[in-house]
């Protein structure tokens, strides 16, 4: 008889927040929370505007120091600067555009240390902007620039804050598709802040759903879709959250 072993052993926990507090100066913005995300896993951070997302993005990053509670990354929970986060295996891309506008794309490729070929191979639309300045590209061909820059040092975690933010569902959805590949086939650990609920449901294992620095709601992406107009109604009714895009 063949024993399947797939499975079989438990995937590390590359994030874990027991208890944690975090916020600005002294002042609580996020309380509580208890997340976990482990190897090859996609975890969605959804809730309206000023839930507390990018706080708890933030903190987890090494940006912020915790208030209370624990936090521990890629296995050590000694706070650590982003910097020599960054060196053990973790990714923290954002919204903002963090390619060197006046640089082509290989030369953005290039500062960061990364080949052409191995950002091509992630995302080959890049192929064909190699030579463009990166202030020329669209959105979205930048937003794929840094993903691809941030995939090919294979990080062990990868926290990304609205990465699809204003751009067109195409772009999301491709965007995303390549982080869930990237979880499948390189094992990598996720944490997703997602405008975009319907998309970020489609590509995730798990969901926790934040409002007011807490987390309200945890389930399986399933669990969370299966209701999701009154998940809607009940967290992320304020501003565009609410639109499931
Ligand atoms: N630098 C800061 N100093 C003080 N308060 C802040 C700071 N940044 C954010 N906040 C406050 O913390 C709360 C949570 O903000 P946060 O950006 O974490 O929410 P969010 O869920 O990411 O929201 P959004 O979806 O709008 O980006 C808000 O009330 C916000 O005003």
């Amino acid at each position: 008889m063949t024993i399947t072993q797939e499975k079989a052993m438990p995937s590390t926990a590359v994030l874990e927040c027991q208890g944690l507090s975090a916020g600005y100066g002294g002042t609580v913005v996020c309380r509580g929370l208890d997340i976990t995300v482990r190897s090859g896993e996609v975890v969605a951070l959804i809730g309206a505007n000023g839930a507390g997302k990018s706080t708890t993005m933030l903190t987890v990053a090494g940006e912020l120091a915790p208030i209370s509670g624990r936090v521990s990354v890629l296995g050590s929970d000694k706070r650590a600067s982003l910097a020599t986060l960054a060196k053990r295996g973790l990714s923290y891309v954002t919204e903002e555009r963090s390619v060197i506008m006046g640089l082509t794309t290989a030369d953005n490729l290039r500062l960061a240390g990364v080949s052409a070929e191995a950002a091509c191979a992630v995302f080959p639309e890049l192929r064909a902007l190699l030579g463009r300045p990166a202030g020329l590209l669209s959105g979205g061909e930048q937003q794929m620039l840094t993903l691809a820059r941030a995939l090919v040092r294979n990080p062990k975690l990868l926290l990304a804050d609205e990465l699809s933010l204003g751009l067109a569902p195409q772009i999301v959805a491709r965007l995303l598709d390549v982080v869930r590949a990237a979880a499948d086939t390189e094992n990598l650990g996720v944490l997703l802040v997602e405008q975009h609920v319907r998309q970020v449901l489609r590509v995730a294992d798990r969901v926790y759903v934040m409002r007011r620095g807490q987390v309200m709601l945890e389930g399986t992406a399933a669990e969370i879709g299966a209701d999701l107009d009154a998940v809607q109604r009940a967290y992320l009714s304020s501003g565009e959250q609410g639109e499931s895009g």
